[in-house]
């Protein structure tokens, strides 16, 4: 049909844009880390064995010892507004929110635990969103993370009779963005220290080695992240892979292990988490201070831990950046 000249406008369907991150317990407390864990640790991208085989494992060995241990190390980096995780992604939501004004409405939602992603694209929906940006804050892609979002969301359209429209923001590990934002936020870091870290490391979350032969690109982006990024800082990133976790062998080298041998040597360093959008757990405690504890321990000396993009300046307007080219499509 084609309207006359002097017809109303029509109201353009209103967009939406979902931050997703990976997600936390509700409290630091060994009950609500078993619920988190629980539905975190059985992801079939998350602990690739078969189900008959892991379930007993997990419910039998990791949920009866792991949620207490982990419990102590939430609560040493919780905070008034919970945890570090949460209280980052909803001030990276609201802050997009006041970048977008009108154009899009911002909400956030976690993999794991609250608030969920179904209910979070059901309030957008609700809220007249025909169109919706799902946007899951991993710069490297990897099927433990990006995949599983996109699953997540898979899952839930099912139950849905009227769909929404989707995009996903693509990994963005060499988005001049992204590497603009590191070099801000790590040069402005650097400046602030009062000593010049004899090494710089970019400790990315570890992944079993057996996901990169099987060809999943993690790996390789975060490689190609810490070489754009050397580039541009005219200094040397040594890369590092944190959180080990079960037996399995991880990507190497251990984030662990290099703080324990620079601190042997002697040398200063500056860690940072360029694969994390977000504070954590993993960062805060640890890098910040299990890290920092390490590598004293081994005689090294001078330490720093440089935060994470969170929703300081150049991290929002990295996010601002990656939303808007991805909503100026459907414009
Ligand atoms: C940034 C990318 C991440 C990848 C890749 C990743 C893979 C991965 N993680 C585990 C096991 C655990 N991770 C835990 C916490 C955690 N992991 C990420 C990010 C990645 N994980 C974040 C942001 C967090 C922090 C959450 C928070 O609440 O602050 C935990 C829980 C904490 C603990 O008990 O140590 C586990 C367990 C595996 C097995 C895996 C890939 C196979
Ligand atoms: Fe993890
Ligand atoms: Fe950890």
């Amino acid at each position: 049909m084609i309207l006359p000249a002097d017809h109303p406008p029509v109201a353009a369907p209103r967009i939406g844009v979902l931050l997703v991150n990976l997600g936390t317990p509700d409290a630091p407390d060994a009950r609500s880390v078993r619920r988190y864990l629980a539905q975190f640790l059985s992801d079939r991208r998350v602990v690739e064995i078969p189900q008959i085989l892991w379930q007993p494992i997990l419910r039998g060995i990791i949920l009866t010892t792991r949620p207490k241990k982990s419990a102590h190390a939430y609560a040493q980096v919780w905070t008034d507004e919970g945890s570090p995780l949460a209280a980052i992604t909803r001030a990276q939501s609201d802050a997009l929110q006041r970048a977008l004004g009108g154009a899009a409405e911002v909400a956030y939602a976690m993999r794991y635990g609250e608030p969920a992603i179904g209910p979070a694209i059901d309030a957008l929906v609700a809220a007249g969103c025909r169109r919706i940006l799902v946007a899951p804050l991993y710069p490297q892609y990897c099927a433990a993370t990006t995949a599983t979002v996109v699953d997540a969301v898979g899952d839930h359209l099912k139950t849905l009779r009227w769909q929404p429209a989707l995009r996903f923001l693509p990994p963005y590990h060499d988005d001049r963005a992204y590497l603009n934002a590191l070099r801000a936020s790590v040069e402005t870091g650097l400046a602030a220290l009062d000593f010049v870290p004899d090494v710089l490391l970019a400790s990315f979350h570890g992944m079993p080695q057996r996901t990169l032969e099987l060809g999943d690109p993690y790996h390789c982006q975060c490689q190609k992240t810490a070489r754009l990024l050397s580039d541009m800082l005219g200094r040397p990133v040594e890369v590092a892979f944190q959180s080990r976790f079960g037996r399995a062998k991880w990507l190497e080298p251990a984030t662990d292990g290099q703080l324990e041998a620079l601190g042997k040597a002697g040398k200063s360093v500056a860690v940072f988490a360029p694969g994390f959008a977000a504070d954590c757990l993993e960062t805060l405690e640890e890098l910040a201070i299990r890290g920092r504890q390490q590598f004293a321990e081994a005689g090294g000396g001078n330490f720093a831990y440089l935060p994470c993009l969170n929703a300081d300046a150049p991290g929002m307007a990295m996010i601002e950046a990656l939303v808007r080219r991805e909503l100026a499509g459907w414009l």
